[in-house]
């Protein structure tokens, strides 16, 4: 699908992704035509279920995975041509950390910055070690941190040559509530800073409250790209429930028209209703229940989360 910035996004996209492609050795096809842009100092989450396709979509572009087919141009690089230029504007935080145990944190870091070939710089490394809380182990051993000061780590050094889009791969993935409460800080000082923000994850929750676009992505293509207000609008379903007097054995026919369904055993009756329509048909059901005297005590209505919205996207693709 085409997922192009809205026409008042008049900006150059920072990242820009063409028909992008990929088919492994293997024969799996895990990328199918996708095309993205990605707007200057944005946010944007891509959510998907497992084997969607988003780490293989990070490593394209972070040049990590060869693509089959398509194009990306990362800051105005190309990622291939011009792959140097585009790599040094890419900060990458992936899900594991693998190498530098024996290394310390400090010399971890300087090395990252040293690969991008960027000059030395002491004072912007102590401000990341100290922004992620690591100024104090700064002369530990990787390998004798604990697993939420690894992760600390493996974002320190994505940061250390001063990337303008940075790239979370499952940021919070595994980690206690404290370090996911200091990365979604940390985040959103980045993207205050004017770092563009690109995050994968499963857990809605975390789009819902970081992302200012989201993707979704499933078995390889990319379903739909919306800003994430217009998302819950668009999407959202309102539900309404009331709790009954007298318990039902079965909806009775006279409310065909509308989808209701028994929750609680009976004790509950539910109604699921589009949030945008212009009729909710709420009076009418409430009128039809007086004329055949079904009571009810209590009522109260909600709206659909993200989540549900995700479920029923990715299920319908199915
Ligand atoms: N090197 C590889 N060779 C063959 N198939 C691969 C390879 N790497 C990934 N795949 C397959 O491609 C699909 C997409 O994988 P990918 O890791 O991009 O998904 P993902 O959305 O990041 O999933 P997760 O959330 O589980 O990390 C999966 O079905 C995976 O098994």
């Amino acid at each position: 699908m085409a997922a192009r910035l809205p026409a008042d996004a008049c900006v150059t996209p920072i990242l820009s992704i063409r028909n992008l492609s990929k088919t492994y050795a293997s024969g799996h096809v895990a990328l199918k035509h996708v095309d993205l842009d990605i707007a200057r100092g944005e946010l944007f989450a891509l959510l998907g279920p497992n084997g969607a396709g988003k780490t293989t979509l990070i490593g394209i572009v972070c040049g990590i995975v060869n693509a089959s087919g398509g194009t990306v141009t990362a800051d105005g690089h190309d990622i291939v041509r011009d792959y140097r230029a585009a790599r040094s504007k890419i900060g990458l935080v992936p899900q594991e950390l693998s190498t530098d145990s024996f290394e310390t944190v400090w010399s971890t870091v300087r090395f990252s910055r040293g690969l991008y070939g960027k000059p030395r710089d002491d004072a912007h490394l102590e401000r990341v070690l100290r922004e992620l809380s690591l100024w104090d182990k700064r002369d530990a051993k990787i390998m004798t941190l604990s697993g939420g000061m690894k992760r600390r780590v493996l974002i320190a050094k994505a940061l250390a040559h001063e990337p303008s889009i940075l790239f979370l791969d499952e940021p919070t993935a595994g980690v206690d509530v404290e370090l996911r409460r200091d990365m979604w800080a940390m985040v959103r000082r980045l993207r205050e800073s004017g770092v563009t923000v690109i995050l994968t994850t499963h857990y809605i929750e975390e789009a819902e409250q970081m992302a200012d676009r989201i993707g979704v992505i499933a078995r390889g293509e990319l379903l739909l790209v919306e800003q994430k207000d217009a998302l819950m609008r668009k999407l959202g379903k309102k539900q309404l429930t009331l709790t009954l007097q007298e318990p039902l054995d079965a909806v009775p026919d006279a409310f065909a028209e509308w989808p209701l369904e028994l929750a609680d055993g009976g004790q509950a009756l539910v109604y699921t209703f589009d949030a945008q329509a212009e009729r909710t048909g709420i009076a009418g059901l409430l009128r039809r229940l007086a004329e055949h005297g079904i009571d009810f005590k209590d009522l109260h209505s909600r709206e659909s989360s993200l989540e549900e919205i995700f479920v029923e996207l990715v299920q319908g693709h199915r």
